[in-house]
């Protein structure tokens, strides 16, 4: 039975290190998860995992079934999950490459299944989301890159926006006004559904681009594809770095 799980995101839809056992079919009451999830061994710890968006990378950020995901994990026996999500840099620090374990989230996402507690209920239920990120895993993360020597940021403000467009100068300049340092697509509402299942959860960014009207000219996805190449090669060094913290 893995206790941790990872989420891989755009840029790691599989882990090259993933020593892999089985795979197996998880069905949960909220639908079917993004895919199989893989159970393994990452560096000497049982580990799952499970691509975000699809074994092919079919499933774009408002389609992710994040209910059936995290529902899944919970169900096999995880209690940490660690989220790798590629971002758009809004923060001057937050360049290209770069990885950042955000501490704060905003939620600019819609129309998403974004909680458990809805239907029949016997109670409502509001839980508490003052630290989205489990602070312990947040503290591992960054211990570890700097075990390595990862130029890291450990701390920022990742800004959820509903895709799967990217967004206006405008958009970013707003959220940068709301303090948001980082935008991705996919934090929401998968780090609520996480607390309201009592996981800790917490997330290692990675910078695949300067946000709409930080850098110069369009996004491309051949800048993406760079960045995140260099960026996962640096949360491979991370999570070897972590496995024997946690
Ligand atoms: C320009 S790539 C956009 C895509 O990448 C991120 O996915 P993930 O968080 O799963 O790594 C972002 O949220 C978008 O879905
Ligand atoms: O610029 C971006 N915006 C939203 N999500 C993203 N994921 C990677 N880059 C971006």
């Amino acid at each position: 039975m893995s206790e941790i799980a990872i989420i891989g995101g755009t840029g790691l839809t599989r882990l090259g290190s993933l020593e892999i056992a089985r795979r197996e079919v998880i069905h949960t009451p909220y639908g079917e998860p993004s895919g199989p999830v893989t159970h393994g061994h990452l560096f000497g710890r049982d580990v799952a995992f499970i691509p975000r968006h699809g074994p092919g990378h079919t499933i774009p950020p408002h389609q992710v079934n994040y209910r059936a995901n995290l529902w899944a994990l919970q169900h096999i026996g995880v209690s940490r999950v660690i989220a790798v999500a590629a971002v758009g840099g809004i923060g001057d620090e937050m360049f290209p490459a770069r990885l950042v374990i955000p501490d704060q989230i905003i939620d600019y996402t819609w129309s998403r299944a974004h909680t458990f507690y809805e239907g029949n209920l016997k109670q409502v239920t509001h839980v508490d989301f003052t630290e989205p990120y489990s602070p312990d895993l947040r503290q591992a993360m960054i211990q570890a890159c700097i075990a390595v020597g990862i130029d890291a940021v450990g701390h920022g403000t990742y800004g959820a926006t509903q895709g799967p467009r990217l967004e206006s100068t405008a958009e970013i300049n707003r959220l940068a006004r709301d303090g948001c340092d980082l935008v991705g697509m996919t934090g929401m509402p998968e780090a609520g559904l996480a607390r309201e299942l009592g996981l800790s959860y917490a997330t290692c960014a990675v910078v695949a681009n300067w946000a709409a009207g930080r850098g110069e000219g369009e996004i491309t996805m051949d800048e993406v594809g760079r960045n995140l190449d260099a960026g996962m090669r640096d949360v491979a060094r991370m999570l070897e770095a972590l496995m024997p913290r946690l």
